[in-house]
């Protein structure tokens, strides 16, 4: 395998009649974040989707470490963690259980006392062990975001992740963001607001 790098060749999407993009190129290596910005409608999230190989492109080819995605499924879910509008939770667990559960799933057994050091990192201390159920929007995202921390991937892919957070937790994600651009981490995301990044290397823009 090659090193840590991303990239999209002449990507192309079709979703109905429309073309949303058409030729689209670029390469992410370590410590380099995309941020995607467009308006409803406009294509991000069938991007993003396109990228972490949930959806294939109606042309073109991502290539992660040098290999299409295609052809090496396994190491690519355990680099990969994808963050998109589902939350992921289960919501008769508590914020403990949802992310002992998504690690264990994962294939990555985790300490209770990890779990709970990231639940108090996003600010859940104290709600911990309540249903999921019974948080409120923001605090099942905080609860879903914990995983991020966890899971210790070199990719991430975020699909609004501000969404619904109040300042606090919003320099919360920043902040893990420009940690893990720092630490090598590759980060690809989407938001409606336009938030400046410390800690990246390089941050592209695409308009969609
Ligand atoms: N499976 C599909 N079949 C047909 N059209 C689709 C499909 N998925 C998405 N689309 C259309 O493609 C367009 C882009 O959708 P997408 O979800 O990628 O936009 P977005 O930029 O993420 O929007 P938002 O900011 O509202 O989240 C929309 O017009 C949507 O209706």
């Amino acid at each position: 395998m090659g090193p840590i790098v991303l990239e999209a060749i002449n990507l192309d999407c079709v979703r109905g009649k429309r073309r949303l993009f058409h030729s689209l190129s670029f390469e992410l290596e370590a410590g380099a974040s995309l941020f995607v910005r467009g308006q409803n409608g406009s294509g991000k999230t069938s991007l993003l989707r396109i990228l972490a190989g949930l959806t294939p492109p109606s042309a073109g080819t991502v290539r992660w470490k040098g290999n299409s995605l295609q052809k090496q499924t396994d190491e690519w879910r355990r680099d990969l963690c994808y963050y998109g509008h589902l939350l992921g939770l289960k919501d008769d667990l508590t914020a403990a259980e949802n992310l002992v559960y998504a690690t264990a799933l994962a294939n990555k057994p985790i300490s209770h006392a990890a779990v709970l050091e990231a639940l108090h990192q996003s600010g859940l201390q104290g709600r911990e062990h309540l249903p999921v159920r019974t948080l409120s929007q923001g605090q099942k995202r905080r609860a879903s975001l914990a995983r991020l921390l966890l899971h210790r991937r070199p990719l991430w892919i975020l699909d609004e992740p501000l969404t619904a957070l109040d300042d606090e937790a919003t320099q919360w994600v920043l902040r893990m963001i420009s940690d893990h651009l720092r630490d090598g981490g590759i980060v690809v995301w989407t938001s409606h607001l336009d938030m400046p990044l410390s800690g990246a290397t390089r941050t592209l823009r695409i308009n969609l």
